[in-house]
């Protein structure tokens, strides 16, 4: 579904992402972890396309998207979260929803189609406020909201956008101890149906576990290990990578 072909990202001679192969199934959740440094943004970039490759590629479906822009790659159906927020926050949480809806779906002219658009759209933000659990705070203003549901209306402003593939970078970031295992709880259901894939970098090694089918491990730029949990966390190389931070 998606993969990426010794993909590349240098600055001088520094190789920030280093000649990166991986590959993401459809349904699978792939969880990109590293030390601090080790180019886990930059592969997300990469991926997403906020930058090009100095060298290699990142395919959806077989095909080359390494030049595309970040909305074409939307458009495709690779779509991401930001670690800084994307929010409007002096609008409602349902009406955010509801222009990421309309954005994705594009607008009709005709008058008498728009009466039946329009519900349509309404239906679809509230479905995904419903998927991430938000129902009860629709009508809040989105600057109004919590850290832990901020990171949820993202995740309903990206299921806005029907990706096959979702980049979910960091969304635990700033998230309070106790309103990570909701959040857990809604991005484990996310891979739960339609073949949706889900490639995840986070910093919190635990979350990983709870929620990766595989666990791919950066270091220095490079992949240094991709597996199922078990065997990554038993992997001398991963725990040396590792030495002096928590595991
Ligand atoms: N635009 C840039 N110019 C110069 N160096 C950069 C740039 N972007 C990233 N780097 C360097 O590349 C390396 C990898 O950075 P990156 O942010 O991708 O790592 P990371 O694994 O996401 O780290 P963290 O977990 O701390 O967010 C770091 O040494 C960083 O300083």
């Amino acid at each position: 579904m998606l993969a990426t072909r010794d993909l590349t990202w240098r600055i001088g001679e520094v190789a920030i992402v280093d000649r990166v192969d991986l590959a993401l199934a459809p349904g699978e959740f792939l969880g990109v972890i590293g030390p601090n440094g080790a180019g886990k943004t930059s592969l997300f970039n990469l991926v997403s396309g906020l930058r090009r490759p100095t060298a290699g590629q990142v395919l959806l479906d077989g095909t080359d998207i390494s030049t595309l822009p970040p909305y074409k790659r939307a458009r495709l159906g690779l779509g991401r979260t930001f670690q800084a927020s994307s929010v409007f926050g002096s609008l409602s949480v349902r009406e955010n929803v509801r222009l990421a809806v309309q954005a994705h779906r594009g607008g009709s002219m005709k008058l008498w189609r728009r009466a039946a658009a329009d519900r349509e759209v309404v239906a679809a933000a509230d479905a995904a406020l419903d998927r991430v659990g938000l129902t009860h705070r629709a009508e809040a203003l989105a600057g109004t909201l919590a850290h832990g549901e901020k990171r949820k209306l993202e995740i309903a402003l990206l299921l806005a956008g029907e990706p096959r593939v979702m980049l979910l970078d960091e969304p635990m970031a700033g998230v309070s101890a106790e309103d990570v295992p909701e959040l857990v709880a809604v991005i484990r259901s996310l891979t739960g149906d339609s073949g949706r894939a889900v490639l995840m970098v986070e910093h919190h090694m635990d979350v990983i576990l709870g929620l990766a089918d595989r666990i791919a491990v950066m270091h220095h730029g490079a992949l240094l290990a991709c597996d199922v949990p078990a065997t990554v966390m038993a992997n001398p190389v991963v725990q040396e990578a590792y030495l002096g931070e928590s595991l």
